[in-house]
């Protein structure tokens, strides 16, 4: 590893520095009331939905939470799993393989996960932890690309949890790893395992959230750092540009939002002969309703009414050990400088140390 040596804690110490990995937050239940609570607070976020909102809460709560909540139920009841939300079940596991990753390499750190809408909420937490003695924090989004939308409004959910605490502890924040070797290689390892499994098609799609048109004139850095992981992992799997796409899906309400989007993008391929298609959503860590149910149900089907015969989703990169050691690793870095690694237990060292001179080991 080339990282500077850093201070050690003695054995048997609390872990005083955590990682708080956040992703977006899901709904507690497939029902229309869950929708409701959910999708009032993401959708009441002025960082997600930038209209006035003297204008924007009216329409938020008159229309759409009396006819969205009801439709987006059913579908999450579509993809709901025995222990829940897939996007909950992912965003648990990663956080629990972090731990477990960080441990071995012998960090001693506290690792939660927090959902920016939903339960565990960002500051329920840091509440928990700050009365665990917990001095540092580490926020590492699940999100690759940086958005206003997404990291920075998991920032706000910090930054306003901390307003009103004297005694804060240190805060650091990953904003990007859409670049991250690490992250590109386990995309690409992900989807070459694919291929190996159930054969390739004859294109690859790679999808991404969308966001407003809008933000990208506003200066949102989204747009271009979608286009850099799609072009580095066109790179990593050696593909020719013409041998994927880069699109955009998951567009809410009636502005332009970025494009080419992903739907009728894939309904054109069809209608031009593609046969074969490849999809894979390389901006979401965790499998979630944006994949398994808009990409994996309804693009699927429109492809396939559209003349397509093969479609095949390449799923995200869930808890694929590359993936979670490209998280550690990332961690790692921006943990550097923060008293993390365990000091070796003074007794292990001695016994070490006797053993080896009786080896006739010199020191
Ligand atoms: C990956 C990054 C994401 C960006 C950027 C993003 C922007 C964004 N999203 C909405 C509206 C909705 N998104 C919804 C679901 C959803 N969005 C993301 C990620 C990003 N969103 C994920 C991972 C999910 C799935 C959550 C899950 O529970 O599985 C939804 C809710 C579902 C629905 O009712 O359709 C909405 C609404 C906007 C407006 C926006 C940027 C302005
Ligand atoms: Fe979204
Ligand atoms: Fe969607």
């Amino acid at each position: 590893m080339p990282f500077r040596p850093e201070p050690t804690i003695p054995h048997g110490q609390p872990a005083r520095t955590a990682i708080v990995y956040c992703n977006l937050g899901t709904p507690d239940e497939p029902t229309a009331p869950a929708l409701r609570r959910y999708l009032a607070e993401f959708l009441g976020d002025p960082r997600v939905v930038e209209i006035p909102r003297l204008a924007w809460l009216p329409i938020l709560h008159g229309i759409i939470l009396r006819t969205r909540p009801a439709k987006s139920a059913a579908k999450y009841a579509s993809i709901w799993t025995p222990e829940g939300s897939p996007l909950k079940v992912w965003t648990e596991k990663q956080a629990t393989l972090l731990r477990g990753y960080l441990g071995e390499r012998g960090h001693q750190v506290t690792v939660r996960h927090a959902m920016r809408y939903g339960n565990p909420s960002i500051p329920a937490v840091l509440d928990e932890l700050k009365a665990q003695g917990v001095a540092r924090v580490l926020v590492l989004p699940a999100y690759p690309q940086y958005s206003g939308t997404t990291t920075a409004s998991v920032i706000d959910a910090v930054t306003a949890w901390s307003s009103p605490v004297r005694s804060l502890p240190e805060l650091r924040f990953v904003n990007r790893y859409h670049d991250d070797p690490g992250y590109i290689q386990a995309l690409a390892r992900t989807i070459r395992a694919h291929w190996m499994s159930h054969g390739r098609g004859d294109h690859l799609v790679m999808s991404f959230h969308g966001v407003p048109e809008r933000t990208l004139k506003l200066g949102d850095p989204y747009h271009c750092e979608c286009r850099k992981t799609a072009r580095l992992l066109g790179e990593a799997l050696g593909l020719s540009q013409d041998r994927y796409t880069l699109t955009f899906q998951s567009r809410f309400g009636k502005a332009k939002w970025l494009e080419p989007y992903t739907e009728p993008t894939l309904v054109a391929m069809a209608q031009k002969g593609l046969k074969n298609v490849d999809v894979v959503c390389p901006g979401f860590t965790s499998d979630c309703l944006e994949t398994l149910e808009e990409i994996n149900m309804e693009a699927r089907h429109a492809f396939l009414e559209a003349g397509g015969q093969q479609f095949q989703y390449i799923p995200c990169v869930n808890d694929s050990p590359e993936w979670i050691r490209a998280l550690a690793d990332l961690a790692e870095r921006h943990l550097q400088g923060w008293p993390t690694q365990v000091a070796d237990h003074p007794m292990e060292l001695q016994a070490t140390r006797e053993r080896a001179q009786a080896m006739g080991a010199r020191h």
